[in-house]
């Protein structure tokens, strides 16, 4: 058994709009996350929580090429020595809006980055975003990993091709309301089982206009067997992987060596 990797997931609410009250609910989830006795390895945040679906507004809330977030990041993750899955954000680039995250190792670096590619036309994304064109992968200790973003779960060929090009973890930021957490849970799942990967999925609870985030943060094993996910209400949800049950899963149903990607 190699060591351990301790995973955080900021369930956070997010405050539509509000940037300034955003940063300091982060900040404040943050530190104490990194107080912990037992320190995180990684950190992983829920999607668009510089700014929430204030979709309208986007264009001036948005954080300019993401310099505020990845300044602050840089230098938390440098000064606690922790990896960072920093959601996502809206960010502002010359051609438009995306929907961002940015990855720090343990000494600051950025290490990945990732814009979704799939908008989600039931939230009018495509109305005021662009869309991403490359493929989010980065390493963790060595072990190869992949970033999606929340309705990127419906894509398996996405999640399919981060396996195959070497991910053996998947994360997740989301902003995944009601009535859907049947759809949230089955998606989750069956990204782990068909990959064989660890899949750790941050999402944001609280209420905007009509639409209730639901929170249910998950972090799921090779197998698909839930290793923790959070209830409904703002919390940091904790677990530890032990990245070596990847290989183990693997051995055992060799599903990348059965396939048969001439026929389909
Ligand atoms: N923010 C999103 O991409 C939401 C996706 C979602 O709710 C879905 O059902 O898919």
């Amino acid at each position: 058994m190699t060591q351990p990797l301790r995973i955080a997931l900021l369930q956070m609410n997010i405050e539509v709009g509000q940037p300034e009250a955003n940063f300091a609910k982060l900040a404040s989830m943050l530190e104490e996350a990194a107080s912990q006795p037992n320190k995180p390895d990684v950190i992983v945040f829920p999607e668009m929580w510089n700014t929430g679906y204030a979709l309208t507004e986007i264009t001036t809330l948005a954080d300019p090429k993401g310099e505020r977030t990845i300044a602050y990041l840089s230098e938390f993750s440098r000064k606690h020595g922790i990896h960072i899955i920093a959601g996502s954000i809206a960010e502002g680039r010359e051609d438009g809006v995306y929907n961002t995250i940015f990855a720090f190792d343990r000494e600051g670096n950025r290490n990945g980055d990732y814009s979704k590619i799939h908008l989600f036309r039931l939230m009018d994304e495509e109305k005021y975003l662009a869309a991403g064109d490359k493929l989010g992968k980065l390493e963790i200790e060595g072990a190869g990993a992949g970033m999606m973003i929340c309705y990127d779960i419906r894509f398996p060929e996405l999640a399919r091709k981060l396996a195959l090009d070497g991910a053996k973890l998947l994360f997740v930021p989301a902003e995944w309301p009601h009535p859907r957490l049947h759809h949230w849970r089955t998606l989750l799942t069956a990204r782990a089982i068909e990959n064989q990967m660890f899949v750790i999925a941050c999402n944001r609870v609280g209420i905007s206009g009509e639409t209730h985030f639901f929170g249910h943060s998950m972090v799921l094993d090779p197998w698909g067997e839930t290793l923790a996910e959070a209830g409904e209400e703002e919390t940091i949800l904790y677990a530890e992987i032990d990245l070596s049950l990847v290989d183990t899963v693997r051995g055992k149903i060799p599903v990348f060596e059965d396939r048969r990607p001439s026929l389909y």
